[in-house]
């Protein structure tokens, strides 16, 4: 594959000002406070920092899953950047379909259907592919993380790694402008641990996505390009350990 060499100059997803709180009266409290992150296209950003520290509230917010308080996140929509949180509810679907992978903590696979299909309903419902296209990327995808003997399976028959395989796979099969990974190697060894993200770092080198991954997993820094720390709800660029 020929490395993506688009430029890195200009961010395509901005968090503006975003500050989530949960609760109410005493229970009150702030997940983020005030926090700004931009991801440029072509680059893997890691978000690390303590339990609860807000790291999922921030990921669901970029994504278009959970509505900020206040602050806006503004999306390249195919060459325009869009609020997110200014769309309709249908546009932010379409958006999110178009554009956003997620990879959810609990995986949240379909009980009832194969990785195989777990696969190729998102490339025929997404991109309206047709089946033998479908067919064709999704054990492509499948053999590429290793799961060639369980395209069949459903959740239920695969193993806690096998399973967060599947949801990297149906999240990176769309060839998707962002990528969010919310603790994609947790249920890995480190070999696997390890393919997901160089997965997850071709898509951004050879396909020019933006990728931001939450891990508490240090191994992952020599894979990234930009580590960030949130603590408190507040989120600071840190240097990786090469700079
Ligand atoms: N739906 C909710 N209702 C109330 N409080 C919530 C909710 N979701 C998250 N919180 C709180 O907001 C804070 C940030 O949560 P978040 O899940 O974003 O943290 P995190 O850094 O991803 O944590 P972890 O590393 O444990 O997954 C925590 O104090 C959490 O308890």
């Amino acid at each position: 594959m020929i490395p993506w060499a688009g430029s890195t100059t200009t961010p395509n997803l901005r968090g503006v000002n975003l500050v989530r709180t949960y609760g109410d009266g005493t229970a009150r409290r702030a997940a983020l406070r005030d926090v700004s992150v931009d991801l440029f296209p072509g680059q893997i950003v890691l978000l690390m920092g303590p339990s609860g520290s807000g790291k999922s509230t921030l990921l669901a917010i970029l994504s278009g899953l959970l509505e900020p308080d206040t602050g806006q996140v503004l999306a390249d929509d195919d060459g325009t950047l869009r609020d997110v949180w200014a769309m309709t509810d249908q546009e932010r679907e379409a958006y999110r379909r178009r554009h956003t992978g997620f990879i959810f903590q609990g995986y949240n696979l379909f009980p009832a259907l194969t990785a195989r299909q777990q696969l190729e309903i998102v490339l025929k419902w997404g991109e309206g592919a047709d089946s033998a296209d479908a067919r064709r990327r999704a054990d492509e995808m499948l053999d590429r993380l290793g799961l060639e003997k369980n395209k069949n399976k459903k959740p239920a028959q695969l193993s806690g790694g096998e399973k967060q395989r599947v949801a990297i796979g149906r999240a990176l099969v769309k060839n998707p402008s962002f990528m969010f990974a919310d603790e994609p190697t947790s249920a890995l060894d480190w070999e696997n641990g390890q393919k997901v993200i160089e997965l997850l770092r071709d898509a951004a080198h050879q396909r020019g996505a933006s990728v931001l991954c939450v891990s508490h997993d240090h191994r992952i820094l020599p894979f990234v390009d930009v580590y960030y720390h949130l603590e408190d709800g507040h989120l600071e660029r840190r240097p990786l350990p090469t700079d």
